[in-house]
């Protein structure tokens, strides 16, 4: 049944929600159910932008004046409010962009979680003491924000990554300009709201909604935004470091990734299997960390495809709001068209289909659904072995050594994720050491990030900085070394 809503949501600027100066918004829609409109968002406008970064340049005194605990009492209550709200915030991120509501319900837990840990930052130290060379002279650092912060985020993980950047922002001090995706702007105009209804004073965080393009790209180009965190694709991000550069602004990119799994020879198959599953298919493969390449020693190949694919051919595809759904929609039609014409880029280019490949033909909505995919491929430089296709797709791969393996998981231009399956303690030190990729996990799927450690990749999967844990005061402070004789 479609339900078209007029839900109009602001964009939220000096602590008022206000519609653009464009007078115009966009839908955002249901990709289950694409006849359904989630709510209509602001097309703001650089107009809109430089109000809200005038509002967060306004409050930054005052709020940097806080003590470190004032502030994080406010996250406190954030993270009380978003608890109260935890079932509307996770039913509407489900609605925008598909990921099923048990995926949803537990990101909003977790971005609940990340909100809490920050707050608790406030409560601990910003330096070191030093000793000087100077007997009498006291040296020590510490830290300072780095002023406004732009924050732009991506659409699949729409509580969790927003939620991973703001809150330390303004724990360590700094006032936040904020543009979501369009895809799942109205899930973060509802934690805005929870912030908003915290008594976050006016100005300290600002929500600008619309074009990357033009509010985006207005972020990476204000010479009042000191600092700009990006989590997004590649090509996007580029052009964010591009602008930053020019004007000297602290930036910090985490993008794509073609993150492989190793399944060695003597792995637990039942436990690879359920783990590539999770791994590729849990959010219908939009996942920084998913699985997407899976490397097979030869000498368990042909139990471990036989038992994936069994698997794989158990899973329930449907809307993620409804229970017995385990894996939803592409969150759009781009991506959905997108993932599509990666899989017949894979045929066209000789790789084996050994499963999927079809959307998926749903019987009540015309949902943007696709078969998980599964394809064998012999030649690793074929573009389904090494282009990011954000989608439920697996490239299986077979090997006749660990070294092969490890030498063929590094073969790519992404170095986010990697996993390996083995008992042996040779083979797992041996890939922890060599694996170039920022998240290694042993006989645990590629994705699966925690709050309290660092997270963010190597090569071209990140701008080389760390989010998360103690790791993202580096990026949201500056350090000051500080000398002093009496
Ligand atoms: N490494 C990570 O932690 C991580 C996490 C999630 C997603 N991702 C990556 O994000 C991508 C999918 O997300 P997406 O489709 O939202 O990415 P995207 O790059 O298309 O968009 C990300 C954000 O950038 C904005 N944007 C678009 N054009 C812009 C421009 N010219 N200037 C400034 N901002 C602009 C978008 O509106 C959105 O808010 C994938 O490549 C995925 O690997 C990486
Ligand atoms: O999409 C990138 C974030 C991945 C993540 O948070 C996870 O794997 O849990």
């Amino acid at each position: 049944m479609s339900t078209v809503t007029t839900a109009n949501y602001l964009n939220y600027i000096n602590g008022e929600w206000v519609e653009s100066t464009s007078n115009e918004t966009i839908e955002s829609i249901n990709p289950a159910a694409p006849e359904e409109i989630v709510g209509h968002i602001q097309l703001s406008t650089k107009e809109d932008l430089d109000k809200a970064v005038e509002a967060a340049k306004n409050a930054q005194k005052t709020w940097r004046g806080l003590s470190g605990s004032e502030r994080g009492e406010i996250l406190y209550k954030v993270a009380a409010i978003m608890e109260e709200r935890l079932e509307e915030i996770a039913e509407c991120a489900t609605r925008e962009m598909g990921k099923t509501l048990a995926e949803t319900k537990g990101e909003t837990k977790r971005g609940i979680a990340i909100l809490k840990y920050y707050a608790g930052e406030g409560m601990r130290k910003v330096g070191d003491v030093i000793p000087s060379t100077d007997n009498e002279a006291l040296m020590f650092t510490t830290r300072v924000p780095l002023g406004v912060v732009g924050v732009i985020t991506p659409w699949n993980f729409p509580v969790a990554i927003p939620i991973w950047k703001v809150a330390p922002a303004l724990i360590y001090g700094n006032t936040v300009v904020i543009k979501p995706a369009s895809e799942s702007a109205v899930t973060f105009a509802k934690i805005a709201k929870c912030f908003a209804d915290a008594g976050l004073p006016k100005g300290v965080l600002n929500m600008v909604t619309g074009s990357g393009t033009i509010v985006g790209g207005g972020i990476a180009a204000h010479p009042e935004i000191k600092g700009i965190t990006f989590t997004g694709s590649n090509a996007v991000g580029k052009s964010i470091a591009h602008e930053a550069m020019k004007r000297g602004a602290k930036y910090q990119l985490e993008m794509g990734g073609k993150n492989p799994v190793i399944v060695a020879g003597d792995a637990d198959i039942e436990l690879a299997v359920d783990a590539v599953i999770k791994g590729a298919f849990l959010s219908t493969g939009q996942k920084c960390t998913a699985t997407s390449r899976v490397i097979v020693e030869e000498t368990i190949y042909d139990r471990f495809i036989k038992k994936l694919i069994a698997e794989t051919k158990k899973i329930t595809i449907g809307a993620g709001i409804h229970a017995d759904s385990w894996m939803g929609p592409c969150a759009s039609e781009t991506q959905y068209k997108s993932v599509l014409q990666a899989i017949q880029t894979g045929i066209n280019e000789g790789a084996k289909l050994i499963l999927g490949g079809k959307p998926y033909e749903d019987k009540v909505n015309n949902g943007y659904f696709i078969e998980p995919t599964i394809f064998e491929v012999a030649d690793q430089n074929i573009a389904i072995a090494r282009e990011e296709i954000f989608g439920p797709v697996i490239a299986l791969m077979k090997v006749s050594s660990m070294e092969r393996a490890i030498d063929l998981a590094n073969d790519s231009a992404y170095g986010l994720s990697a996993s390996i399956f083995t008992g042996n303690i040779t083979r797992m030190l041996k890939f922890v050491q060599e694996m170039e990729a920022g998240l290694i996990r042993v006989n645990a799927e590629s994705a699966g990030v925690e709050l309290q450690a660092p997270f963010g990749g190597m090569k071209e999967s990140s701008s080389h900085s760390r989010e998360q844990g103690e790791a993202a005061k580096e990026f949201f402070t500056s350090i000051k070394t500080v000398f002093v004789k009496g």
